[in-house]
């Protein structure tokens, strides 16, 4: 039975296809309060509450994914999920029009003082003289970040008859023209809008984007908008700009801190807050968690995922035309780390023929996660697997080649070692399977698959027969046996299958005969 926490609040309506299922227990409380069984969930579901830190994920040493019904991860630490081989994903658009409604929503409220006049008249007062406004008619706002979020709200602002301009240094030429935006400097921004709203991911380039500098680049009078993230505009120098009246006023949904207790901002009547509510609609909760359940189930199914953070993208269309290359990439890994079994500095992959026309980020993490799954102790998968090889002092590279040299698609790997250099080669064939079709040097044709035997000899009468009459003597069966040479008479190797694994006192036999240079054991 898989096992999934929900920790932070979600809706029922959108758990529904994990609730659903006989399979998955489904457990809804806080991390708190599963204190003891961390150990026993697949799959964590959370919001923003939840903190998942280094600490809880080595709690939770059966994770294999994070869900987050929302956008920001920031709650997330995703570095510490990749290196524990965590997939990390989110629902990037479930909650993108509500937010872009909240943040209209506060642009109202703030030009026209609403909260302000609000509390005034449930107070029993009638001061209309105290609550005039301005209009966003005509007026200058600056986006800064013109994701999701940025353009649904420009797409309302331009309805309002504002004049819209745009700071996104990702920003493509061609889209901006497509949505018809100008796009502008940070510099030309700040100097030009009436109001400005932030919508960026927080990170080292965001934090403190509007701060003491850039604030003072701005118009007398401005207002400031975030419904992003807490610590974009700074908060103590944003202080500093209400105590001197340069900004005429703020609207924040978002916090350095969450909740921000006794914060100065606070006490300013012109600056206008709500406890983090823009994804908090029932249609975006629903969105965000259906997306997100509707993602974990496909993960738990061994589908590919399509909003993972840590993990290639891959469609479903994709997935399917890569995934045979994907098995066999991982077993021509697990077969190459065992042929090699010394430090290795370099793993070189090409692709080619019909494979090279493919995705293939996945299929090299596929086949780094096989090579370095004998040699690691922890869990090594597609999300970390180039993030270990790199600590480990592995680089790899992929080449592409039209060409796939007799072979409709092949993917060839070398393996450069401290002293010596290993090449094989592997194709798929529809209907047939994966086959290995050059080992080390030798054209041979086998499949990499359960207990293979390698033999490498010198090319003499009886060899086989040798080999064949001591493993039937100590009981080992033989399910398929593929030989190739160099030459007559020159090197040549076996590749045996059998029917269960070989002890090390059988490989130091096999190791004695006369003329035997290479015995390895491989499992696949
Ligand atoms: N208040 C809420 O409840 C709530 C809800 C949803 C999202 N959010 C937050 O809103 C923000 C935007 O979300 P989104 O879905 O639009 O994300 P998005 O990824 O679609 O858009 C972010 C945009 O910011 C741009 N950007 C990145 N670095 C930048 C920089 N240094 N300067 C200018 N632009 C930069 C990116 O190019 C991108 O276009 C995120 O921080 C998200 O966490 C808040
Ligand atoms: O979970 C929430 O309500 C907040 C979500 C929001 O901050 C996000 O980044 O998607």
């Amino acid at each position: 039975m898989v096992r999934i926490l929900v920790s932070d609040a979600m809706s029922e309506e959108g758990l529904a296809p994990l609730l659903a299922d006989p399979t998955i227990e489904v457990v809804q409380k806080k991390v708190t309060e599963v204190e003891n069984e961390l150990d026993t969930f697949d799959a964590l579901l959370v919001r923003s509450a939840t903190k998942v830190t280094e600490q809880l994920l080595q709690n939770m040493p059966n994770l294999k994914i994070v869900g987050r019904a929302g956008v920001g991860v920031d709650n997330i630490d995703v570095d510490a999920a990749t290196r524990y081989g965590v997939v990390v994903i989110n629902a990037p658009n479930g909650n993108t029009i509500s937010t872009a409604e909240h943040t209209f929503a506060m642009m109202a409220s703030l030009v026209r003082r609403i909260p302000q006049a609000h509390i005034s008249v449930k107070s029993r007062e009638w001061n209309r003289s105290a609550f005039v406004g301005v209009e966003l008619f005509g007026k200058h706002l600056g986006i800064i970040g013109f994701g999701r979020i940025g353009s649904e709200v420009a797409k309302r602002a331009r309805a309002f008859g504002m004049h819209v301009h745009v700071y996104d240094p990702f920003l493509t030429k061609a889209r901006a023209e497509k949505i018809g935006v100008d796009v502008c400097t940070l510099d030309e921004l700040l100097a030009q809008a009436d109001i400005i709203t932030v919508h960026t991911p927080l990170t080292k380039e965001t934090k403190g984007l509007l701060g003491q500098k850039n604030l003072a680049k701005t118009k007398k009078g401005v207002y400031l908008i975030n419904c992003a993230r807490g610590g974009i505009i700074d908060e103590q120098a944003l202080v500093s700009f209400l105590e001197n009246g340069h900004v005429a006023g703020v609207a924040l949904d978002v916090f350095e801190q969450e909740p921000p207790g006794d914060h100065p901002l606070l006490s300013f009547d012109n600056v206008i807050v709500t406890p983090h509510l823009g994804a908090s609609t029932i249609e975006a909760q629903v969105n965000v968690a259906t997306q997100v359940a509707e993602e974990v189930l496909k993960f738990l199914q061994g589908k590919p995922v399509t909003s993972s953070i840590n993990l290639p993208t891959l469609s479903k269309d994709v997935y399917e035309k890569i995934q045979a290359f994907y098995t066999l990439a991982r077993k021509m890994g697990i077969v190459a780390s065992q042929y090699m079994s010394e430090p290795v500095q370099e793993i070189a992959i090409t692709y080619s023929g019909s494979v090279a026309d493919l995705e293939t980020t996945f299929i090299t993490r596929s086949l780094l996660a096989g090579f370095l799954k004998p040699r690691v102790a922890s869990t090594v998968n597609e999300v970390n697997a180039a993030m270990i090889a790199k600590e480990r002092g592995i680089a790899f590279s992929e080449k592409f080649s039209a060409n796939g040299n007799d072979y409709n698609n092949s993917i060839t790997l070398t393996v450069y070692g401290e002293n010596k250099t290993f090449t094989m080669k592997g194709t798929h064939i529809a209907h047939y399977g994966d086959r290995i079709v050059h080992f080390n040097g030798f054209a041979i044709d086998f499949a990499p698959e359960g207990h293979l035997l390698y033999i490498q000899h010198h090319d003499k009468p009886g060899m086989i027969g040798k080999v064949g009459n001591i493993l039937g003597d100590h009981q080992v069966n033989i399910a398929t046996m593929q030989v190739g040479r160099q030459e007559a008479g020159g090197k040549a190797i076996m590749m045996l299958s059998l029917d269960k694994p070989l002890d090390d006192a059988l490989v130091e036999i096999l190791e004695k005969i006369d003329d035997i240079d290479v015995v390895k054991r491989l499992e696949v």
